[in-house]
């Protein structure tokens, strides 16, 4: 799915789902929208497509009452410097796990190949959960169940074959 602060046209170029960067300027440098926001996206748009949010902030912990009241399933996502071994005592508690392809922060990073592994690894190990791969992705072809692309989808001219690519 396309990421949401590239553009109000995601909705119209296919995409299955929305996601969402939280960045409160502490876990990364950079800042960006956080929980309130998000509500109002969902009462605005309801349930289709579905958020994804991923929250590169400090202290997640903090948001998992909320998110437990709102319905929201919880996920976790590692960055590429962390082993992914370390999702593996959470994988009965989590629903989906997601392999980031740069260092959380900023957009329009080169996509990390050699990071795949990761995807694959979570993949394997895992097969009920959904597994998601992100950041910086042209228009490779990567096998994880869900793909979230930004600027490879919004900088298109085509953002519609974009997504049916990806
Ligand atoms: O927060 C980010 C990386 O942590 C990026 O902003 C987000 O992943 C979108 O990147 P791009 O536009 O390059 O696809």
């Amino acid at each position: 799915g396309p990421f949401i602060l590239n553009s109000n046209l995601v909705l119209d170029s296919g995409a299955d789902y929305l996601h969402l960067d939280e960045k409160e300027g502490h876990f990364v440098l950079n800042i960006t929208l956080g929980h309130a926001v998000l509500e109002s996206f969902q009462k605005q748009l309801g349930q289709d497509p579905f958020f994804d949010m991923q929250r590169m902030v400090s202290r997640p912990d903090q948001w998992l009452k909320p998110m437990a009241v709102n319905g929201m399933k919880v996920s976790l996502s590692i960055k590429p410097g962390t082993i992914v071994a370390y999702v593996a005592p959470w994988s009965n508690r989590i629903s989906m796990a997601l392999a980031t392809t740069v260092e959380p922060g900023f957009r329009r990073q080169k996509f990390v190949k050699d990071k795949m592994p990761n995807v694959h690894w979570l993949k394997t190990q895992f097969q009920s959960l959904d597994t998601e791969a992100s950041d910086g992705l042209g228009t490779d072809i990567v096998r994880a169940k869900m793909i979230m692309a930004g600027s490879a989808i919004m900088s298109s001219e085509a953002p519609r074959s974009v997504t049916n690519l990806l």
